[in-house]
């Protein structure tokens, strides 16, 4: 991990390096990404490199793996429940036509689409229990004390899983979410594989749009078959717990250009 970080890091530096130079030159057309962004900070001496570098660091590691391993889950998903690939197949059809990729624009024009990513948040939070958290003071929570200073862990997973929530909680069900109010980040607390309140995931908003783009687009370029040997019932839908949850066994499918 540390390697990995030092690597990380290093590239990191050698892109602001970079981008600095291109900024000295006259010719610049600034990008204003992020990058820039951060960088109009440090020439107000805010932050330094070093600061950046980090900071960077920090998004791709609490983004990446996140955001994969919910994709991850959700093709598994379908490739088991026929009936509800071949509904977001016809609903993508019917809106942005077959073998299109999603667009941005599209996402609120694919209600099932959204029905499949909250399901998949239900199902396969990719942060199970959330971060660690302190409290701040003695408090009494449902009936029960929490001291100052105990530790704790919001344990998201069995929320998603929690029968006097939500019917056969164990079936993908994407169904469930349509004419449904529930959101992740409505203040019901039922969806809440981003967190909620202040802390809640800075990143929400990128990893929402960019799940909707990869899996619409996924489903809707291409038709999706299972290795010869096996069958949709018999896939191994076995956890493998680490910073982010992944199958024990990855999902080998096969695409077919449509
Ligand atoms: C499906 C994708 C993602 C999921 C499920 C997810 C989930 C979470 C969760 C549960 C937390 C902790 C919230 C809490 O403390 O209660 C968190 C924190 C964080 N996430 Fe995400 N995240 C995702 C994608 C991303 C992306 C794409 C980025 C950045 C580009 C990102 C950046 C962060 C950062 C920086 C924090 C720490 C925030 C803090 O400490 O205040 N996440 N995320």
């Amino acid at each position: 991990m540390i390697v990995h970080s030092d690597k990380l890091l290093n590239l990191f530096g050698s892109m602001i390096d970079e981008r600095l130079q291109s900024r000295k030159s006259r010719d610049l057309t600034t990008s204003n990404d992020v990058l820039d962004i951060l960088l109009d900070i440090i020439e107000g001496e805010e932050l330094n490199k070093t600061h950046i570098q980090h900071l960077l660091l920090d998004l791709f590691a609490a983004g990446t793996d996140t955001t994969s391993s919910t994709l991850e889950w959700a093709m598994p998903e379908l490739l088991r429940n026929p009936q509800a690939l071949l509904k977001a197949k016809k609903e993508l059809v019917e809106a942005i036509g077959k073998g299109n990729p999603v667009e941005e624009s599209d996402i609120n024009c694919l209600p099932y689409l959204q029905a499949i990513i909250k399901e998949t948040f239900r199902m396969h939070p990719a942060v199970p229990l959330l971060l660690p958290r302190r409290a701040g003071s003695d408090t009494n929570l449902c009936g029960f004390k929490v001291p100052k200073g105990s530790q704790v862990l919001v344990n998201v997973w069995a929320i998603g899983r929690d029968p006097s929530i939500w019917d056969n909680p164990n079936s993908f069900i994407p169904d469930r979410f349509l004419g449904s109010e529930i959101d992740v980040k409505s203040r019901d607390f039922t969806l809440i594989p981003f967190g909620a309140g202040r802390r809640i995931c800075p990143g929400l908003p990128l990893a929402n749009r960019m799940l909707h783009l990869m899996l619409g687009s996924l489903i809707n370029c291409f038709d999706w078959k299972l290795e010869a040997k096996i069958s949709p019932n018999e896939m191994n839908m076995e956890e493998k717990y680490g910073i982010a949850v992944h199958m024990a066994t990855p999902l080998r499918a096969i695409p077919l250009l449509v």
